[in-house]
This record gives C-alpha cells, sequence and structure tokens, in this order.
C-alpha cells in the first residue's frame, strides 16, 4: 500500500472506531450465529463486523461477502450481525477470533493495532488492486436500519470497499444472493423468486398426476416397496389439500411469501401473523421457535383451523416446522419438526435415486450417488432410528449450521437440518452436471419420458428449488409441498413417519459456561469429568434414556436436553442432570 493511502486507512479506521466506542466492560462475541444482544447497543459490533467483512473480500480477491443484521427468533427488541463467505455460507470459522477480537477492541488505538497485525498474519492484500465488496440485508427489527447504518461505515473505513445494500430480506435470501453474484449468476430479489416459482414448476411438471398418471405402480420399485411399508396408510384427511395456512412469525418471510403466493398453483397458502402493521410482535407467541418449543398453536389461530395444514416460519424465515391443530378443544399442536421434515426429504431423495438407478427393471444409465444425512444431538432419536432403518448414512456434529453444511458439502447429495427446523439440502456440481447430462441423454431417448427421466428431473427441480447456501423457510416449505403432492401424502401420513420420543430440554445459569467442554459431536462432556460420569449414572435408570448437556453458543446458559420412553421420565432426567450441572457449577 502507498504511503499516502496507507496514512488515509490508517486515518479511516481511527475516525470509525471513535464514532463507534465500545463501552467500558461491554464484550461481544461471535458464538453459534454471529453477534447478537440489544439492539440498541449493538452498533459497535456492526460497525466493526463491517471492516471485517470488507477485509474479508479483500482477502478473497474482492468476491462478495455478505452482512446479515438479525436476531432471528430472538425478541423484537434484540438484533444481531452476522457475515457470509462467498460461497453463500457461514463465514470461514478460523477468522471468529479476529471477529471477537476485533468487535472487543477497547479503543480505536487497540483496534487499528489489530488490524494492521491480522491484515499482517493473514497475508490480506489490501491497497493492491482489489476492491472489497459487500452485500447487506436486514431483517423487519426496528433498529434494523440503525445498524444497517454502522456496518455501512464500518465497510467505508476500508479503502476500496464498495457497500450494496440489498434491502429487507429473508436471511436465506441474502446469503443466495452473495452465492449467486459470486457464480456470476443474477443476483437479485426477483431473480430470486423466478428460480423459486420456475422449480416449483417444474417438479409439478414431472409429476405422475401432472402426467396423467395416477398409477403409483409406474414408480414402484423393491425399495419404494419396503419403504412404503414403513409408512403408515394414509387415513383420508387432508390429502392433497391445496390450503396451507402459513405463520409468519410477523416477520419478513410472511411479507416476501405474500410477494410470490398468487404464482404458485398447487398450493393455496394463507398468511398469518404476516408482518402487517397491528397484526402483532416479531416473534411475539408466534414463530417457527415458539410453536417447536412451546407446542401450541401461534397467536392468531382459532379452532377454525382444526385439521388444517399449517407451517411457522422464524422472524427472519431460516427456520420451517409444520404444525396441525387436533381438537377445537385446545391448543395444542401436532408437530412435524426439522428431523420429520429432514425425514421427508431423504425419502423423496432416496426414492428418486432409486428409480434413476434401478426402476424393477433394466436400466442402461445410472447415476451412483453418495447419500448423507447430517443430523446433531437434538435429533430425536426415533428420527435417527427412523433413517437408519431406511439404511440411510446418518452422521452427527456439532449444533450450528456452519457444522452441519460443511460436513453436508461432503456426499453427492447431503441433507441437514436441526430439530428446530433449520436445515437444507446441497447437491455437489460434479453430481449435478452428471444428473444434467443424464436427463438431457433421457429426453432426447424417450419420446414421451420414462420413470427414469422424470424422476431425475424432479432432483433436478428440487435441487434449483431448495436453496444451496443455507436453511431457508420459503424454499423449503416449496419443496415440502412438491413432494407431498407428488406422494399424495396427507399431513397425517407425514407426521405418523415414526413417533417422536419424549423429550426435554431445559436451560441452566451457571458463573462460567465455558467450564464445560464436551466430545463427540457434543454427546459427552470431557470437562469436568465428573459430571460426565454422573450424566451416565443417571442415564442408566432409564428405558430409552439419552441425555447430553452443553454450553449454548448464543444465551448465557447450560442447555440440558434428556429423552426417554416416557415424557415423565424425560422430565425426571433433564431434571437429575440439571441439578449436577447447577451443583458443580452454579
Ligand atoms: C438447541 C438449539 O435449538 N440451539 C440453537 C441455538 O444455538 P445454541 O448454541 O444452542 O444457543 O441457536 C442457534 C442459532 O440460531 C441454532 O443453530 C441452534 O440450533
Ligand atoms: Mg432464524
Amino acid at each position: 500500500m502507498a504511503a499516502s493511502q496507507e496514512q488515509e486507512q490508517r486515518r479511516r479506521l481511527l475516525d470509525v472506531a471513535s464514532r463507534f466506542p465500545l463501552p467500558s466492560g461491554r464484550r461481544f462475541s461471535y458464538g453459534t450465529a454471529g453477534f447478537r444482544a440489544d439492539g440498541a447497543t449493538m452498533a459497535p459490533a456492526v460497525c466493526r463486523a463491517g471492516i471485517l467483512a470488507a477485509l474479508r473480500s479483500v482477502k478473497l480477491a474482492g468476491a462478495a461477502v455478505g452482512i446479515v443484521i438479525t436476531a432471528s427468533h430472538n425478541p423484537v427488541g434484540d438484533n444481531g450481525v452476522k457475515i457470509a463467505d462467498p460461497d453463500g455460507g457461514m463465514m470461514a470459522q478460523h477468522w471468529e477470533p479476529f471477529a471477537d477480537a476485533l468487535a472487543n477492541a477497547p479503543d480505536p488505538d487497540a483496534l487499528l493495532q489489530l488490524v494492521l497485525q491480522f491484515v499482517k498474519d493473514e497475508g490480506i492484500p489490501w491497497g493492491g488492486q482489489h476492491t472489497a465488496q459487500v452485500l447487506l440485508g436486514r431483517d423487519t427489527r426496528p433498529t434494523g436500519e440503525y445498524l444497517l447504518n454502522a456496518a455501512l461505515q464500518g465497510i467505508n473505513a476500508i479503502v476500496g470497499a464498495h457497500a450494496i445494500d440489498m434491502g429487507i430480506l429473508t436471511t436465506p435470501q441474502l446469503h443466495w444472493m452473495v452465492r449467486s453474484k459470486n457464480k456470476g449468476i443474477k443476483a437479485s430479489e426477483s431473480d430470486y423468486f423466478t428460480q423459486l416459482i420456475d422449480s416449483f414448476r417444474l417438479f409439478f411438471s414431472h409429476c405422475p398426476a401432472a402426467l396423467g398418471s395416477h398409477d403409483g405402480e409406474l414408480l414402484t420399485s423393491n425399495f419404494i416397496r419396503r419403504m412404503l411399508e414403513l409408512v403408515p396408510k394414509d387415513k383420508g384427511g387432508d390429502e392433497l389439500a391445496k390450503k396451507l395456512i402459513v405463520d409468519g412469525a410477523n416477520g419478513i418471510g410472511g411479507v416476501k411469501l405474500e410477494q410470490i403466493k398468487a404464482e404458485l398453483s398447487g398450493v393455496d397458502i394463507i398468511v398469518r401473523n404476516s408482518g402487517k402493521e397491528g397484526e402483532g410482535i416479531l416473534n411475539h407467541m408466534c414463530g417457527a421457535d415458539f410453536v417447536q418449543k412451546e407446542r401450541v398453536t401461534p397467536h392468531g389461530f382459532s379452532p377454525e383451523d382444526v385439521g388444517v395444514r399449517c407451517a411457522s416460519l422464524d422472524g427472519d424465515a431460516d427456520r420451517l416446522v409444520y404444525f396441525h391443530m387436533s381438537s377445537a378443544s385446545d391448543n395444542k399442536v401436532d408437530l412435524v419438526d426439522g428431523d420429520k421434515i429432514l425425514s421427508l426429504f431423504a425419502l423423496f431423495i432416496r426414492e428418486q435415486l432409486d428409480i434413476i438407478n434401478n426402476n424393477g427393471s433394466q436400466v442402461n444409465k445410472s447415476l451412483p450417488a453418495r447419500l448423507g444425512i447430517v443430523q446433531t444431538a437434538y435429533a430425536n432419536g426415533a428420527s435417527t432410528q427412523f433413517l437408519k432403518n431406511l439404511g440411510l448414512e446418518v452422521v452427527f456434529t456439532p449444533t450450528g449450521v456452519k457444522y452441519l453444511h460443511k460436513k453436508a458439502l461432503e456426499y453427492d447429495i447431503g441433507i441437514y437440518f436441526e430439530a428446530n427446523g433449520h436445515g437444507t439440502v446441497v447437491f455437489l456440481e460434479d453430481f449435478l452436471s452428471q444428473l444434467e447430462s443424464l436427463s438431457n441423454e433421457l429426453s432426447s431417448e424417450a419420446v414421451n419420458g420414462s420413470a427414469q427421466y422424470h424422476a431425475a428431473m424432479r432432483l433436478m427441480a428440487a435441487s434449483q428449488l431448495i436453496n444451496q447456501a443455507v436453511g431457508d423457510a420459503l424454499s423449503g416449505l416449496l419443496l415440502v409441498e412438491a413432494i407431498l403432492q407428488y406422494k399424495r401424502w396427507s399431513f397425517q401420513n407425514w407426521c405418523e413417519l415414526y413417533s417422536d420420543l419424549p423429550s426435554r430440554q431445559l436451560k441452566v445459569k451457571v458463573i462460567d459456561r465455558s467450564s464445560i467442554v464436551t466430545t463427540d459431536a457434543e454427546t459427552k462432556v470431557s470437562q469436568p469429568s465428573s459430571l460426565q460420569e454422573l450424566i451416565d449414572k443417571e442415564t442408566a435408570n432409564y428405558t430409552h434414556g439419552r441425555c447430553f448437556v452443553r454450553p449454548s453458543g448464543t444465551e448465557d446458559v447450560v442447555r440440558v436436553y434428556a429423552e426417554a420412553s416416557t415424557q415423565a421420565e424425560a422430565d425426571s432426567l433433564a431434571r437429575s442432570v440439571a441439578h449436577h450441572v447447577e451443583h458443580l457449577l452454579g
């Protein structure tokens, strides 16, 4: 960097740091999902995240990097910031310690020294020919615009950095835009919508009903027959019902869904808690997190909705769960969580691969594929058993999308979900090219299209529909709807794939949660070692007992999770282990 430019660079960093001083005693930590806190106090961290994102872009030769300003399912007063890497995924983990150090730099000089040292250590070619590009998105929170401004000032503190405000978006939209931009694909919001709508249509044009065949036999292989035996028979109910009520958590997801729902033939969507003025408060008594944790209907639902298929998004629309009110006499719901969405996707994809590779007759073209299922320790044990019974490969990672997504990329097709409803299906580029060539060959060979061809096309459509960058409630919802229609499954069929084992989650406040260290994808405590012995001893007292504890990455608590064959036993196991945690660390 030329001397005059270097001086300018130093001046800008000192200047911006003095505009956003860190209140003394304040600490930020780049946890499972970036920095989060009360929105009004977030400006110093968000400004520094702006500096960080611009440096990341310079480091990566000017590739676009993303900043999302959101606190997801948390209360409306909270806000947060996280950075998306050029592939649309979460920022590389080895930059997290720098993110922490930068956010906590006590004064402008300390901040400048940190940046200079980091630039040197990481070999960041600033001041060279690369400029930096940062795309920004934010959710509907009232502090969003204020924090956007702090982020812009941080980005502009890096010489040559260019910020592009993409507006109020769902988190997955921004991740999708970053990924698309770096792939040289059109990356506007209308391009995102077009991709969703077109691939949803493409999927339907390759379904048996659309093809004029109402005969499942055409697509039935031995494998599928075996799978169907595991699946409960349809009891009628809402079979093929087009009506879907979506709880938008009074956030951005409902707003976006309203914009595209008229284009989605095959499903009649009604949005509640849509984020419109006066309809309610963001995430308050509504949204995916509320429904999944409380197992009751969100605000705005009534006994008239009994029997209707419903879905719930979280405040930034990267989580999705489904539910169903089974009775008018209370507000309890039958829940389809991330594990069951994952199971539906896994079943569908395995089925298509099976049709492509062996549909009961001779096939002269095949497409070998490694299919991997990725879960965390919070996945209900019944879901894991179900997936394993299907002969699928199931692996575990620690909590947090950054771990799950990375693991899923190791397969030709990787499916991951957290129980709370965050997940997606990722397809390896090489596999997609093979799938495309196969579809092309099959389409030219069979005049009316073979079952093999249509299965290949359904997989292609699914790969375009489902967000490849990150879990996306809108694209996930459309893939669920497409698959249910394709399989002619009622909500009930889906719900009854397996029965969840009763479980309980508790939070324990301790002095220092980082004193708990875990191993084996967080299923075991390695420190303090006596804690694992106590957990093992308690768990041994219960049939189908399973229990683990871990420090939360987003809240100052230790989480305890327990499963057992009855609810009372799961509660009691969780309580006794929570007691040990309190006793040892409280
Ligand atoms: C048990 C649980 O639901 N944990 C959530 C929660 O992380 P914790 O590290 O458990 O606080 O927030 C994360 C970010 O939203 C999400 O990825 C994760 O699944
Ligand atoms: Mg979210």
